[in-house]
């Protein structure tokens, strides 16, 4: 019976069965988790289903408590630019999230690909719908912690539309947070999207350490690479540094450069947000409210 479903949906490749989603391949490898491309076979739709270990959760708390959170906030927030959670489904051997599929790839392979085909106005695109994301989870008194460009997956895959649409996903190192009281002082994420205090201070608001990894994230989109990288022969402590300061540059402009010079005005939103001093950066409405993100033509 089932077969015959399958077989009439166009589907006798299935791997292998996950409650009422048949499994076509792999999608990617995370840390601690498979992703794996799915159909639902009650409504023909795709899905991306996230597996984890329940062996390996049970040897790691971190872990366990990162699972848990991220389900818990997942299934609180429901916003058109976060992926959603449609299902969990525990098997013998792992805990899975169904998730909805997002075709695009992540915004680092793109960033990566199509840099020099990357407009400006499409950069103001990306980055306005990640703020008003970014806004919808910390009025929701949830910080990401984990915000970079491997994080961010896009709907369409087709390399130049204007219109892309992105998904906010990995919401791991996620949590709630109580506004009065917001310091935390446990440390997470990417290095190379790590605000100063949190390499230099005992405590940090999550709300701000999430607006300097967008400021990391702009950086990126509109100059191809990251501002802060460990470079070969430089140490740790060294690079290290170069973020507790905010020791960062544009690169000067080149006219053989197919992407043309970057403006003055998105330069300028990257210097605010890119502030060593936490207080000093500029809150979210803020960065909507700057010149270069407000002159956006919204969609
Ligand atoms: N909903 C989804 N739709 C499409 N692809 C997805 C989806 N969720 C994750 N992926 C892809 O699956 C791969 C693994 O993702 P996952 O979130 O498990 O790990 P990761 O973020 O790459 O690594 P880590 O767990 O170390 O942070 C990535 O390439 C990611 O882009």
């Amino acid at each position: 019976m089932l077969q015959q479903r399958l077989t009439k949906l166009g589907l006798p490749n299935y791997s292998e069965l996950i409650g009422h989603y048949a499994v076509l391949k792999l999608i990617g490898t995370g840390s601690f988790s498979e992703v794996k491309l799915a159909i639902d076979l009650e409504n023909c739709r795709e899905v991306a289903i996230k597996m984890i270990s329940l062996k390996e959760m049970q040897d790691n708390e971190c872990l366990k408590t990162g699972v848990s959170r991220e389900i818990q906030i997942l299934e609180y927030i429901n916003h058109p630019n976060i992926v959603s959670l449609l299902d969990t489904i525990e098997t013998p051997t792992h805990l899975c999230l169904v998730l909805e599929y997002v075709p695009g790839g992540e915004l680092f392979d793109y960033v990566n690909d199509y840099y020099e085909k990357i407009t400006e106005d499409e950069v103001k695109q990306i980055f306005y719908e990640l703020v008003n994301t970014v806004s919808y989870l910390h009025e929701s008194n949830i910080i990401h912690r984990d915000l970079k460009l491997e994080n961010i997956l896009l709907e369409s895959s087709e390399s130049s539309p204007n219109k892309k649409r992105i998904k906010l996903t990995d919401f791991g190192l996620a949590r709630f947070i109580d506004p009065k009281s917001p310091l935390l002082t446990t440390r997470c994420g990417s290095e190379e999207y790590a605000a100063p205090e949190l390499i230099s201070a005992s405590s940090y608001d999550g709300r701000k350490t999430d607006i300097w990894s967008l400021g990391i994230i702009l950086y990126a989109l509109l100059v191809g690479y990251l501002p802060f990288n460990q470079e070969a022969g430089q140490t740790r402590k060294q690079f290290f540094i170069k973020i507790i300061k905010a020791d960062f540059k544009f690169p000067k402009p080149n006219p053989v450069d197919k992407r043309g010079t970057i403006s003055e005005d998105a330069k300028d939103l990257v210097k605010k947000i890119l502030q060593t001093m936490p207080e000093r950066r500029p809150s979210l409405e803020a960065i909507k409210n700057h010149p270069w993100l407000s002159s956006l033509n919204v969609m």
